[in-house]
């Protein structure tokens, strides 16, 4: 069977108790294709960010699933994170690839902007993020994107595109149309009234029948 052309990019919760955590991670990662893991924990200290990644990483690479660090590249080379995602106000693109080394996975926010992900695209960004595309209640919003930035950025571009805020499985199909490689998730999957794994098996179904 082929892969299908979109694939499901999860984050964390914005808290979670790593040890806890590991187990809805396995259940969810075990019902169907996840293409990457980011670790997101905002405002705790770095030894919490530590024995989260540790706790983690065993989950992901038991499944063949890369864990990224988000905003700190130096951790992710010192946790053994696969690479790390950073954003406009993060440590720079170039610093976290001398930081990572070519093998690393590195991807950039774009926001709305084709100028920044072809920015991030030249510089060797393996994958650049639109969004938000819809209201969502994770993180305050200040750059909200349109389904034609996808469009426009997968008409022209090979460097894949993933798709944030919001998204959930009602309102998924047009990015998925519009040329989104990755759908990055963390309420609609993590909150899901049916748990997990239910999630990613409709994303996964979504996702092969677009
Ligand atoms: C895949 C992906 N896309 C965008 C973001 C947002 O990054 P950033 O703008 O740096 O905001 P924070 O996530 O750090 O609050 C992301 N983390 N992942
Ligand atoms: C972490 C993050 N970055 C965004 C951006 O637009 O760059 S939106 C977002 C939150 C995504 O969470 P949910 O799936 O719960 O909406
Ligand atoms: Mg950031």
């Amino acid at each position: 069977m082929s892969k299908q052309s979109c694939e499901l990019y999860l984050i964390t919760p914005p808290k979670i108790d790593p040890d806890a955590f590991a187990e809805d991670l396995a259940a969810a990662l075990d019902a169907g294709p996840v293409a990457c893991l980011q670790l997101r924990l905002k405002e705790v200290s770095d030894d919490e960010i530590k024995r989260a990644a540790e706790a983690l990483l065993p989950v992901c690479h038991e499944r063949g699933v890369p864990l990224l660090m988000n905003d700190r590249p130096d951790l992710a080379l010192l946790t053994g994170c696969d690479g790390a995602h950073v954003g406009q106000q993060d440590t720079p693109y170039e610093e976290a690839r001398r930081t990572l080394g070519d093998e690393a996975m590195i991807g950039v926010t774009c926001h709305n902007s084709i100028h920044l992900a072809m920015e991030a695209a030249e510089a060797g960004a393996d994958y650049v993020a639109f969004g938000a595309f819809y209201p969502t209640e994770t993180k305050e919003i200040i750059h909200h994107a349109e389904i034609e930035t996808l469009e426009t950025w997968a008409s022209f571009s090979t460097v894949p595109c993933v798709a944030i805020g919001g998204i959930n499985h009602d309102n998924a199909k047009p990015l998925i149309e519009a040329g989104a490689d990755f759908l990055c998730v963390i309420t609609a999957v993590w909150k899901h009234p049916e748990g997990p794994a239910a999630a990613v098996k409709a994303f996964n179904a979504l996702m092969a029948s677009t």
